[in-house]
């Protein structure tokens, strides 16, 4: 058994651990890097950037089916060629690996290890059987992994995750998603515009992380004039049937509806990567799932008796499973790590206004906790339709409903949450607004130019403006 002694040892070189691991060398403590799977990242290999290069694809596809509309027409057969789809979708996957590979290649031989890490203590690990680390602090950084139901095991090889899809060489003709959440909606939708038969069905009739009723009614309504998305599918029952899943479920008129699909692509939520890593063995507190208690501003976790030497960092915890606050968080967890291995104090790090885009289409925007974040009667909503919207009917884009969340004794905006054309680009115009805690009045002094789908998100705030000023005569009054 070999013995390593260093200032922070990271477990986990996805994205979170990469960015702990050359935090905590910048802050000069001495660090390795653990890893027990493949290099190359959730992200690259199976996450954020497969998954939006089969919706590429997916879109363009799409694209031709709607250019009729603008009088152009595309005569003859437009075919969809699965095996190249999915070629381009691995190719260009495996090179956004290997930018990743590269990186993690010129870390030096001594600083990373290879194999699955397990605490012995809260200072010890051992790395399969070959090595021991002593460390003074250790950031926890092991990701998440598809997570469902253990009935869904009868289907063998049928029921897949979205790990598979991207490995697929070739489209099927039938999927059945289970769970409308993300994922089942980002794939689901993508599969659907490349000639998948797709139906998504859930479970009590969440879309998305959509929580603002109005915004679920019509994303579900949208999604539905293009897809089956059945949010509350009440699945009797699902059964092998040779090579193919039969599906029963209670149709629109209440009778039993049989279909019939080749995979099972289960999309029921993730699951942190921390049961079988020997936390049992430290003192860390766990939540009711077995994850370390930590606070999101400095990522150390609370540990039973002292100040705890680990802290945790990306989907391992379980905070806001996202690409960029894995960034953030590996960060302060790496130069935290350091400092205390070193001595110092640990400080809180910069946390960024909450912002999630679903890559569908169109996509939904959250900005904020979410509506349902909010405490009932402190704000108001103003509300747009991009259904006449200029620029978004120019484009033949003109599907979407924004409300958008101003506190009502602040004047500040707070959040929103959308289904819109370009959700992506309005989302992050609302994030920096709410980051910089900008009040609506301010936020309709910036500049909008014309024709854009800017102008869209200017009506909703205008409309807020005109509710929250209302709401401040009222008090006035009152007063
Ligand atoms: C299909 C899909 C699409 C997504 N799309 C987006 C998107 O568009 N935008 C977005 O912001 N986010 C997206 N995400 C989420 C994003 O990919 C994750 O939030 C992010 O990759 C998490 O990074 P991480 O470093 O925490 O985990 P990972 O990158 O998974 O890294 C964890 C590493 O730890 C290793 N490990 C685990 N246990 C051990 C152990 N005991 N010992 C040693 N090593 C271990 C694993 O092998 C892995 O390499 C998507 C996710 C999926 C699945
Ligand atoms: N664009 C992005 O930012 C992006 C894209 C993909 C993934 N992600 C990340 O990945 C995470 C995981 O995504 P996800 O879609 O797997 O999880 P999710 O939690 O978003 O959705 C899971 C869905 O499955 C449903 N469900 C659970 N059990 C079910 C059952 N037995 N039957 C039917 N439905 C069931 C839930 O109600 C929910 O709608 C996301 O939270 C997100 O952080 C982000």
């Amino acid at each position: 058994m070999k013995t390593v002694q260093v200032d922070v040892a990271v477990v986990g070189a996805g994205t979170a651990g990469l960015a702990a691991f050359y935090a905590a060398r910048k802050a000069g403590a001495s660090a390795v890097i653990i890893e027990g799977g493949e290099y190359g990242t959730t992200c690259a290999r199976v996450g954020c950037m497969p998954s939006k290069l089969l919706i590429a694809a997916a879109d363009a596809a799409h694209a031709v089916g709607k250019a009729g509309g603008f009088g152009v027409c595309v005569d003859g057969d437009v075919r969809i060629d699965g095996r190249a789809v999915m070629d381009r979708v691995r190719r260009e996957r495996d090179r956004f690996v290997s930018f990743v590979l590269r990186d993690v290649e010129e870390i030096p031989d001594a600083e990373r290890i290879r194999g699955q890490a397990c605490f012995v203590d809260d200072h010890t690990l051992a790395v399969a059987d070959h090595t021991r680390v002593t460390s003074k602090s250790i950031i926890i950084a092991t990701g998440s992994r598809a997570a469902y139901p253990d009935s869904f095991t009868s289907l063998g090889d049928r029921v897949i995750t979205s790990d598979d899809v991207f490995n697929w060489h070739d489209l099927p003709k039938a999927v059945a998603v289970i769970g409308p959440g993300i994922i089942g909606l980002e794939l689901g939708q993508a599969l659907h515009r490349l000639g998948v038969r797709v139906a998504v069905l859930g479970r009590g009739g969440r879309v998305g992380p959509i929580s603002d009723p109005e915004i679920r009614a019509y994303a579900c309504v949208t999604f539905n004039e293009e897809f089956t998305l059945a949010p509350d599918a009440r699945i009797a029952d699902m059964q092998r049937y040779g090579d193919r899943v039969a599906i029963r479920r209670a149709g629109p008129d209440g009778s039993d509806v049989i279909e019939y699909f080749d995979y099972v692509l289960a999309a029921t939520g993730r699951t942190p990567n921390v049961t079988g890593i020997g936390l049992d063995r430290t003192t860390l507190k766990l939540d009711a799932k077995g994850v370390p208690s930590f606070d999101p501003l400095t990522t150390r976790t609370v540990s039973a008796d002292r100040a705890s030497p680990i802290f945790i960092a990306g989907d391992a915890g379980n905070f806001i499973p996202l690409l960029h606050e894995a960034t953030d968080e590996g960060r302060i967890a790496g130069e935290n790590a350091a400092r205390f291995a070193l001595g110092r104090q640990v400080k809180p790090g910069l946390r960024r206004a909450r912002i999630g885009v679903v890559f569908t289409d169109p996509q939904i925007g959250i900005v904020g906790g979410g509506l349902h974040a909010m405490k009932p009667g402190s704000f108001a909503t103003g509300q747009v339709s991009f259904e006449d919207q200029g620029r978004s009917r120019i484009l033949l884009r003109n599907k979407g409903l924004l409300n958008v969340y101003g506190d009502l004794a602040s004047g500040r905006f707070v959040g929103a949450e959308m289904l819109a054309p370009a959700a992506e680009h309005l989302a992050h115009l609302l994030a920096w607004a709410l980051q910089n805690e900008m009040t609506v009045a301010q936020m309709l002094e910036m500049p909008v130019y014309h024709p854009v789908i800017e102008e869209g998100l200017r009506t909703g705030l205008r409309d807020l403006d005109v509710k929250l000023r209302a709401a401040r005569v009222n008090v006035d009054k009152a007063a």
